[in-house]
């Protein structure tokens, strides 16, 4: 679905000056009205590595970034029964094995089934064994089946002392008025705000106090100009804007946001390398090991992205091409 609507405002490109960033997204956000809007980021951080390509800068230059270090958590892998993340202490065993690693950052996803006794001994034993050591984090992805649910394990979190509580249950995280019942019933922070796309719908949720901080991507929320407009737009509102997952763009982005805390390393586990295909051969890396003592991830340095492709690897790879010409 995502790639359809790439190629919808892909062949809107040839004649345009790429350069004219925000029109390019206004009208492309327009074009894509009726749907998710989830092929447009990617052609939007594509035009910014050009600008940058162009203007021999860094896209974190062109954003007036200054950070060159993130500071990074890990972010499970889904549990499992297969000797992975099999029982809470299987994910105490890997996150002693992040922090030893460098990561002050920790955020589990649970199991499937949104077991509400199996998910709240977790966070417990992951509170007991490094509360105070790690900021720890908790994404159900939605598995939880209801608000009580949502609430017994909010409730495991707040007295886990965790940092956030993200996505519990089986709205998807688009209601606002479910999770402003939510944060009014429990301590634990909530970042909410992954399932509902862009700038607008997301300022909704802040407004109707749904939401602690709010959540973006790059790819997801229209680009790297959609994801500075949501993080200036939570500025001006107070709050933090944590950027969901990994890559180049977002790691430019957060050189640039003030009000946002922690690098996403996803999806990680203990025998399980992370699921993005390695496309670089630049060094550049979002593995688990590719964090340093400091717990960071660096900036690249380079223009545009900063970021070299390996040509052959995705050519070998492919299994289509769209030409578009003027
Ligand atoms: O914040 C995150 O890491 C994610 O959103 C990951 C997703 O939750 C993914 O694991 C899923 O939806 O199953």
């Amino acid at each position: 679905m995502a790639l359809g609507q790439t190629l919808l405002l892909a062949s809107r490109l040839p004649g345009r000056d790429p350069m004219q960033r925000e029109l390019i997204f206004d009208e492309f956000k327009r074009a894509l009205r009726q749907y998710d809007h989830m092929g447009h980021g990617i052609i939007d951080i594509a035009l910014w590595d050009l600008a940058g390509k162009m203007l021999g800068a860094s896209v974190s230059t062109l954003l007036g970034g200054w950070r060159s270090r993130l500071k990074a958590y890990a972010s499970t892998a889904h549990g499992d029964r297969a000797g992975g993340l099999s029982s809470p202490s299987d994910y105490v065993n890997f996150a002693e094995h992040c922090y030893s690693l460098g990561y002050r950052g920790f955020k589990m996803h649970g199991w499937y089934e949104g077991n509400v006794a199996e998910e709240a001994e977790t966070v417990r034993a992951l509170g007991r064994h490094m509360g105070g050591r790690m900021e720890l984090m908790l994404d159900p992805a939605c598995h939880l089946r209801t608000f009580a649910d949502a609430l017994a394990v909010g409730r495991a979190c707040d007295d886990a002392g965790f940092f956030w509580y993200e996505d519990p249950f089986r709205d998807t995280g688009v209601s606002a008025i479910a999770h402003r019942k939510l944060r009014e019933l429990i301590r634990t922070p909530l970042l909410i705000t992954e399932h509902v796309r862009g700038i607008e719908p997301k300022l909704d949720f802040a407004v109707a106090n749904a939401t602690d901080f709010l959540r973006a991507d790059p790819e997801y929320d229209l680009g790297i100009t959609g994801m500075m407009k949501i993080a200036h737009a939570a500025e001006a509102m107070g709050l933090d804007v944590e950027i969901h997952g990994s890559g180049p763009a977002h790691r430019h982005c957060m050189s640039a946001i003030r009000n946002t805390n922690f690098y996403e390393v996803a999806l990680v586990g203990p025998k399980m390398a992370n699921p993005l295909p390695p496309v670089y051969v630049c060094g550049y890396t979002d593995n688990l090991e590719g964090v340093g003592e400091d717990g960071c991830f660096p900036v690249p340095t380079g223009d545009g992205l900063g970021v070299e492709y390996d040509w052959d690897f995705i050519a070998r790879h492919r299994t289509n091409l769209h030409e578009y010409c003027e």
